[in-house]
C-alpha cells in the first residue's frame, strides 16, 4: 500500500472537518475523492501532504508517517493544491528550475525540459506564469507536482475551470501518470470520475460514506448513475 490512512481527524474548534477516516490506496490505481462542498476533501489532502497537522490519527505514505517523517513524505508526494498557487512573475522554466532545486534534482535542466514536454507546455514555455491561460497554469502546477518523480500524486480539483480541450488533455495526462503512481484526485465532475478513476471514496461531513470500485457501487445501489449514487449518499 502506498497510502495508508489511519483514523485521521481534523477539528476546527467544535467542527469535525475530518472525522476519523481510514482508507488505503495502491500504486497503478487512480482513486477519486468525492464529496459535497465542505465535506473535508481539501483538509484531508493537506494533512496527507504534510501541510496541515492532524488533530488525531496518522497516515503512512510508502511506509513513512506524516507525523514523524514529514520531510520524507514531502519527497514522496507530488501535490497540486486547489487554486494552484504559482509565482506569476516567474517564467515557466525559471519556476520549474526553482522547484527542482528545492528537491536537489540532478541534471535539472534536462528534467525541466522533460517535464515541460510531458505536460504539454512546450508552446508556452518561454512565457511568464501570470500570462498563461488557466489550462496552461494548471499544466505548470502538474509539472511542479511531478518534477521530483514522486510515487504518490495528490491532485485537488485539477481540472476545475478548464475548457473541453484542456480537460481532455489533462485527464489523459493524469490517467497516464496513474499507470505507475498512486493517484488521489478530488473532483466534482462525475464524468471525470467515470473516465479516469478506478476506485472512489465519497466523504460527507468529514466521514467516509463509500469506498469502492465504481462498478460495485453501481451494483450495490442498483443505479447506473454515479451522480444519483452521490446524491443518495450525501443529500
Ligand atoms: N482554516 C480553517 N478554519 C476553520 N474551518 C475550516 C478551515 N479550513 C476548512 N474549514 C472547514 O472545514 C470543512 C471542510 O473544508 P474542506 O475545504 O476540506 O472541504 P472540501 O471538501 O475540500 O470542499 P470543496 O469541495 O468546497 O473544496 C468546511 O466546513 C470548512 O469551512
Amino acid at each position: 500500500m502506498s497510502i495508508k490512512v489511519k483514523s485521521l481527524s481534523k477539528h476546527y474548534g467544535q467542527q469535525k472537518a475530518v472525522d476519523a477516516i481510514s482508507f488505503e490506496a495502491r500504486p497503478g490505481k487512480i482513486l477519486g475523492f468525492l464529496g459535497p462542498n465542505g465535506a473535508g476533501k481539501s483538509t484531508t489532502m493537506k494533512m496527507l501532504t504534510g501541510y496541515l497537522a492532524p488533530t488525531s490519527g496518522d497516515a503512512e505514505i510508502c511506509g513513512k508517517s506524516i507525523l514523524t517523517e514529514n520531510l520524507a513524505v514531502k519527497e514522496l508526494i507530488g501535490y497540486l493544491p486547489e487554486n494552484t498557487p504559482l509565482y506569476n512573475d516567474m517564467y515557466v522554466r525559471e519556476f520549474l528550475s526553482f522547484v527542482g532545486e528545492t528537491y536537489h534534482i540532478a541534471n535539472l535542466s534536462h528534467r525541466v525540459e522533460d517535464v515541460i514536454k510531458q505536460v504539454g507546455l512546450t508552446p508556452e514555455q518561454h512565457k511568464k506564469i501570470g500570462m498563461l491561460s488557466k489550462g496552461y497554469k494548471q499544466r505548470v502546477g502538474l509539472a511542479q507536482a511531478i518534477i521530483h518523480h514522486p510515487s504518490v500524486l495528490i491532485l485537488d480539483e485539477p481540472t476545475s475551470g478548464l475548457d473541453p480541450n484542456q480537460l481532455t488533455d489533462i485527464r489523459a495526462l493524469i490517467k497516464d501518470l496513474g499507470a505507475a503512481k498512486t493517484v488521489i484526485i478530488s473532483t466534482h465532475i462525475m464524468q471525470e470520475v467515470e473516465a479516469i478513476c478506478d476506485e472512489v471514496i465519497i466523504i460527507n461531513n468529514g466521514k467516509i460514506v463509500a469506498n469502492d470500485t465504481i462498478s460495485s457501487l453501481k451494483n450495490q445501489y442498483k443505479s447506473n448513475s454515479l451522480e444519483e449514487i452521490f446524491r443518495k449518499l450525501t443529500g
